[in-house]
């Protein structure tokens, strides 16, 4: 059995008398999909975070390709190769694909605000940027400001920004989130080659995607994780039934 890309052990986050999250242990194998379920307020975003760096455990480990990561800022977890895609976009709307590719790119290298002229005439970090949305089919587009791009391309782009760190494992938050059925599929179908390149850690409440994609599924409720299995395992449970997915299933 291959040894997992990444990992959390115990980890454990409470706010107030609310455990957002409940000794959670899951982890993510090579060429692998995960997707996370559960109703809202179950800690999934208080997982990820956690995961990320956005926010501190009380206890608990997480481990990135075997290493501790655990007291790691955000950008020191992106550059050891977690890549993350958020529920919320965080592109910047004025400025066009390519830049925003570009700006990915400069992360991936450390570089500050500051060197944001300077790094759009280095071929170095224009060609890794290219290299990203040539990937998720936006090359043609290249030049239109995000702002103009449709919900779907959005979320396109958000991957290509997040594979300009050559990632070796992909968090990605809801990335369906506002995609109507044609934009839910085609995603679909790009995650699915994506999985080779770098597994993938999904939340994610498009059931149809999740059954589409994933290789396992963990059911996270009130912070703990009630089960963890195939889809047709997650389908058959009883107790998932009763804690979540009820006719879903
Ligand atoms: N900063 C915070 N302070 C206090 N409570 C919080 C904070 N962040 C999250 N919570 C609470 O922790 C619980 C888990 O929230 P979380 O956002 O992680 O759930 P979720 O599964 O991601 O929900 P959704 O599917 O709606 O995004 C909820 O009860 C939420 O209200």
């Amino acid at each position: 059995m291959s040894d997992p890309v990444l990992a959390t052990l115990n980890l454990n986050k409470s706010f107030g008398a609310l455990k957002a999250t409940d000794n959670v242990s899951i982890d993510l194998k090579p060429g692998e999909i995960h997707a996370i379920i559960g109703p809202n307020g179950a800690g999934k975003s208080t997982l990820i975070q956690q995961i990320c760096g956005g926010l501190r455990p009380d206890s608990g480990q997480v481990l990135l390709c075997g290493q501790d990561v655990s007291g790691h800022s955000t950008q020191a977890r992106a550059q050891a190769g977690l890549g993350r895609t958020f529920q919320i976009s965080q592109l910047c709307m004025e400025d066009t694909v390519l830049e925003n590719a570009i700006l990915g790119a400069m992360g991936a290298e450390g570089l500050a605000w500051r060197f944001w002229q300077p790094a759009l005439k280095r071929p170095e970090l224009r060609d890794r940027a290219e290299a990203a949305l040539e990937r998720v089919g936006l090359s043609d587009d290249r030049d239109i400001c995000c702002a103009n791009l449709s919900h779907g391309q959005r979320r396109q782009l958000e991957v290509a920004v997040a594979l300009t760190l050559s990632p070796r494992v992909f968090v990605m938050d809801e990335p369906m989130a506002g995609l109507g059925a044609g934009g839910s599929k085609r995603l679909t179908g790009f995650l699915d080659g994506l999985r080779v390149e770098a597994p993938i850690l999904l939340v994610e409440h498009d059931m149809d995607a999740v059954f589409a994609l994933a290789d396992r599924i963990s059911v996270l409720v009130y912070g703990k994780v009630i089960a963890t299995g195939t889809a047709d395992e997650i389908r058959a449970s009883t107790e998932v039934r009763d804690a979540y997915l009820g006719d879903a299933a």
